[in-house]
């Protein structure tokens, strides 16, 4: 069946590691301790402290919160209520012109000629929704936002899990067979295969030095660039 639309992953695939570990990551942690007591008591905020808390045992201290926060951004921990805080903390950053976020300029390109093509755009990572758009709206090629037509994040579940990629099929209303879902981790692929989706693995060099090959690629076609990806 011919691909119809694409679904995409960011970091890794559309967007360099080292951007989101080097300038997003230590950014959120470096504002968390300052935006938890500017903010903590606005419902939106509190409703992410609270569960972080509830997952640790009911601890009430919010500089608690903060540390236990920090040391799952030091683990790199795709958490829900982390990836909702650290979309709002990032929207500090790219109001103010902090930084602009990265995206490899074949990634930015073929998006452009998929969209002009009317084939529609979705994004699945798990930066929060909100995360996403910012990330889009603020990218090196300038505003990115108006050529998705959707966007997807871990509130459809994590993204190792065949489920996941089942609910987002669902909510974009299409065959699974006419999807391609692009991302640099295998066992999302994996996930995503399960679900019935076509696959392929973004292998780029500046991110993986060791390139995935044989086994390693679990039978995922395997591409360095998006101008190496076949549609239809
Ligand atoms: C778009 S928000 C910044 C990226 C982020 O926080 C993240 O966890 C990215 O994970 P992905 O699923 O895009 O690999
Ligand atoms: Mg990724």
């Amino acid at each position: 069946m011919p691909i119809r639309a694409i679904l995409t992953d960011i970091e890794g695939t559309t967007s360099s590691i080292s951007f989101v570990k080097d300038v997003l990551f230590p950014y959120a942690r470096r504002a968390l301790p300052r935006f938890v007591a500017a903010r903590g008591k606005e419902p939106a905020v509190r409703k992410w402290l609270d569960a972080v808390a509830a997952e640790n045992g009911g601890m009430c201290e919010d500089a608690m919160i903060v540390e236990v926060l920090q040391g799952w951004i030091d683990e790199d921990r795709k958490h829900t209520a982390l990836k909702a805080l650290q979309g709002m903390i990032w929207a500090d950053g790219y109001r103010g012109a902090d930084f602009t976020a990265h995206i490899y300029p074949d990634a930015a390109d073929a998006l452009k000629h998929w969209h002009a093509e009317g084939l529609p755009l979705y994004v699945y990572s798990s930066g929060s929704v909100p995360a996403q758009r910012l990330f889009f709206g603020h990218s090196d090629a300038g505003d990115l936002t108006p050529m998705f037509s959707g966007w997807f994040d871990t509130e459809m579940g994590g993204k190792r899990e065949a489920d996941s990629y089942r609910n987002i099929v669902a909510a974009m209303g299409m065959p699974a067979e006419e999807i391609l879902f692009l991302s640099d981790v295998v066992e999302e692929l994996d996930a995503a295969r399960e679900a019935g989706l076509h696959t392929a693995l973004i292998d780029r060099l500046e991110d993986y030095p060791q390139p995935r090959n044989g086994e390693a690629t679990h039978g995922h076609p395997r591409v360095e660039r998006f101008d190496q990806i076949a549609i239809g």
